[in-house]
């Protein structure tokens, strides 16, 4: 194997193999599920939309993959400051049987100079999750924020209110991941100390082996070589898989026989 090979296949390990678009329908997402149990191992989890986990619930456990995760989103895309809503929509999405919730921050609140919104509506979450031991991941929409500064803010809000992982975008505005707003927040979690508690999750536009190679290696840096494992380290991606798969030499065609 090659170094590019063996990289393609840890972030396929590392995947949270998604599909978020208003027109999924439970074809769409069995498909994703078949596709996070690949030729080359499994993804960590699929992230989908709440209505939609019980759906792939029932084929990850027909196919015999139930250690793949189920993660979802809530207060997605927009990030409002509602917190009630919030919390009601991570509370059912949980009661659904979402084994981890991605919730969106509101950037929009912290960019007119509220950062108690942010810290409040990510404390009542955590709450939530806690009792069920669902994983909170925090989308802290970094391609908004765009400052360095707010961006690092977002950040320690959301750490010091108890997400479990800090996550750069929806993937639905018109910058999402990017290494600039990558370095800043592994900062942070480095900076305050959470490296055991606290994962990042690049998401949005990733979609190349080259494009995850840089993730991780920015992650060895800034956290050490063996940080970047399935607690503290995943990939929100729609279009990465199939570039994964071919660095591996599992191409288009062994895909379609597949599927
Ligand atoms: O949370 C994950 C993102 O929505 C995925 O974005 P993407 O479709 O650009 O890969």
């Amino acid at each position: 194997m090659t170094d590019l090979t063996q990289t393609a296949k840890f972030a396929l390990g590392l995947m949270d193999l998604t599909t978020l678009n208003e027109d999924d329908t439970e074809q769409v997402v069995i498909t994703l599920c078949q596709q996070a149990k690949s030729a080359m191992g499994n993804t960590a989890a699929v992230c989908i939309y709440p209505q939609f986990i019980a759906t792939a619930r029932q084929t990850l456990q027909l196919q015999e993959t139930p250690e793949i995760k189920i993660a979802t989103v809530t207060n997605f895309p927009h990030g409002n400051a509602d917190i009630t809503v919030a919390v009601a929509e991570t509370r059912a999405a949980i009661a659904s049987g979402a084994d981890e919730v991605d919730v969106v921050f509101p950037w929009r609140a912290l960019l007119a100079g509220d950062a108690e919104v942010g810290f409040a509506l990510v404390r009542d979450c955590k709450a939530v999750c806690a009792l069920s031991g669902v994983l909170l991941k925090v989308i802290i929409e970094s391609g908004e924020l765009q400052q360095a500064e707010l961006i690092r803010q977002a950040s320690e809000i959301a750490i010091d209110a108890g997400a479990d992982f800090i996550k750069t975008s929806t993937g639905k505005v018109p910058v999402n991941a990017t290494l600039e707003a990558a370095r800043i927040m592994l900062e942070v979690i480095r900076d305050k100390n959470k490296a055991d508690s606290v994962g990042f999750k690049a998401a949005g536009g990733v979609r190349s082996t080259e494009d995850a190679a840089a993730y991780l290696a920015l992650a060895a840096e800034i956290l050490g070589p063996d940080w970047a494992d399935k607690r503290h380290f995943r990939f929100g991606a729609s279009g990465l898989l199939s570039s994964l798969l071919a660095t591996c030499g599992v191409g288009q065609q062994d895909l379609q026989a597949k599927y």
